[in-house]
């Protein structure tokens, strides 16, 4: 099976019902209120009428500004999100680096995380024992690895989920800014370890706003503004439109 991801008109919504404020004291706060000023919020419309085909073997960009819908977009593929309308096809084994903090159980040690996070990958407890001992290592978070997840700092926490997602690779790599927590050293062991992954995935997508990055490691981009692709083209071509319509 040839790896590949075909949107036709998809649109994606953020409900309201997620994200406006529920609590009791909220609800007698309008009911009482004498100025009704505060808006009613309604749904986030995230991604508007997106048509893509990406093919094996593309490394493909996302451009845009801050709420332009880049992790939208790469949440959509993910399959975080369903969406609201259009079609989604996506063919191969997905590995994301979206929310690093997801799926973490707090009052669990890092040891017994590596488990947990490797089951929501897919993996079987067994491949995850077998890799425990090199992503214990890679982490290199010394005696805490055996500590609840509670006691440890963003960083540490950033080191170790990031350890656990890169060690096994998927057809489709997804990647969001998401490196930004860790010390220059780690950063550094970060980026080679990415650079694998990277090699080894068929397609990869990768939102970022490092224009460096983006040359080096994408052939095709795509400029997000407002939900919509405004441009897709080969990777130099968008980065020029990006700067000329949006870095003024
Ligand atoms: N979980 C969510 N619930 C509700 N609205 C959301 C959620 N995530 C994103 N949005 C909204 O969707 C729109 C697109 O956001 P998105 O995070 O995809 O943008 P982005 O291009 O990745 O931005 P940035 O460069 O700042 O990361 C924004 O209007 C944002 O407020």
């Amino acid at each position: 099976m040839t790896n590949a991801i075909r949107l036709r008109n998809v649109n994606l919504h953020y409900a309201s019902v997620a994200f406006r404020e529920r609590s009791l004291k909220s609800l007698f706060a309008t009911w009482f209120s004498q100025s009704r000023t505060k808006r009613d919020l309604t749904d986030i419309h995230a991604l508007k009428d997106i048509t893509v085909h990406v093919k094996q073997g593309e490394r493909i960009g996302l451009l845009g500004h801050n709420g332009a819908g880049k992790s939208s977009f790469l949440k959509m593929v993910a399959g975080l999100y369903p969406i609201s309308s259009g079609s989604r096809d996506v063919r191969g084994t997905i590995r994301s680096m979206l929310d690093l903090s997801l799926g973490f159980e707090p009052d669990a040690t890092g040891r017994e995380n590596i488990l947990y996070r490797g089951l929501l990958l897919g993996l079987s407890p067994r491949a995850m024992r077998s890799m425990e001992a090199e992503i214990v290592e890679f982490a290199d978070l010394g005696e805490f690895i055996d500590y609840p997840l509670k006691t440890y700092s963003v960083g540490m926490q950033v080191r170790l989920a990031f350890a656990i997602s890169t060690s096994v690779g998927g057809d489709i790599l997804l990647l969001d800014e998401v490196v930004g927590a860790g010390d220059a050293r780690f950063m550094g062991k970060a980026r080679a370890r990415i650079m694998n992954l990277v090699e080894q995935s068929e397609i990869m997508i990768l939102a970022s706003h490092d224009l460096t990055t983006l040359r080096q490691l994408c052939q095709r981009g795509l400029v997000l503004a407002d939900g919509h692709i405004v441009l897709d083209a080969p990777i130099e071509r968008a980065i020029e439109f990006y700067e000329e319509k949006f870095s003024k």
